[in-house]
């Protein structure tokens, strides 16, 4: 079957294929009679990604630097869906870059990490498009992604790990050469949520 290529071609196609998985369920309830549609609208929700770049979403997001220093931010929530199980996995990201003469709008961090979790995603993979992205973005001296989270397939099912938590790291430049400083900004990418 060939692959659509718009969402609303998606849409339709996706519906008909829940409406199937539905089918093979013995359901009692009535209340899936439009399961089929909204599945079909959440999972081209949450691959979106897909239909996107990086550049479209960075647009005029990039600014000139001149100075020194390190830019870090955390708590950029990430959901995403393995893509052996299509369960999800749910965390926060934390990007730190060294600047060299160019820098992304803050915002753009999130629209970046966002483009690559929602698609059909390992974490290994989605932290590696994060940090390649910003490097071919801004070519800074060194980039450094850390993505803690929970796979929903190894709590729901599987091994039902009661508390189970995946860090992945990529460091970039600067940061694969230089132990101290990934560690440091490692401790920082710990997220304490605020209300
Ligand atoms: N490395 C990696 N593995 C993942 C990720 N998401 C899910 N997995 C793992 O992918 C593996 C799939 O292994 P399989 O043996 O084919 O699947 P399975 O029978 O569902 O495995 P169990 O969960 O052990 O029952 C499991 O070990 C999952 O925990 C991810 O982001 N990265
Ligand atoms: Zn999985």
């Amino acid at each position: 079957m060939s692959k659509p290529n718009t969402v609303s071609q998606a849409l339709g196609e996706i519906e008909k294929a829940y409406a199937t998985i539905l089918s093979k369920l013995p359901l009692t309830n009535e209340g899936t009679e439009s399961t089929p549609k909204r599945a079909a609208k959440a999972l081209v929700e949450l691959t979106q990604g897909y239909f996107t770049t990086p550049c479209e979403k960075i647009g005029e997001g990039i600014f000139p630097h001149d100075g020194s220093g390190v830019v870090h931010v955390k708590g950029l929530e990430i959901c995403s869906l393995c893509e052996h199980h299509l369960l999800p996995f749910i965390g926060n990201c934390s990007i730190t870059y060294i600047p060299d003469k160019k820098m992304l709008g803050l915002s753009k961090l999130k629209r970046i990490s966002d483009i690559f979790a929602r698609r059909l995603q390992v974490q290994e993979r989605l932290t590696e498009q994060i940090a390649d992205a910003i490097e071919k973005a801004i070519q800074p001296k060194g980039v450094l992604v850390v993505i803690r989270s929970v796979h929903l397939c190894m709590k729901m099912r599987g091994v039902c790990e009661k508390d189970p938590e995946t860090c992945t790291v990529v460091r970039k430049g600067e940061f694969a050469n230089n132990q101290l400083l990934t560690m440091q900004y490692m401790a920082e990418s710990q997220h304490t949520p605020k209300l």
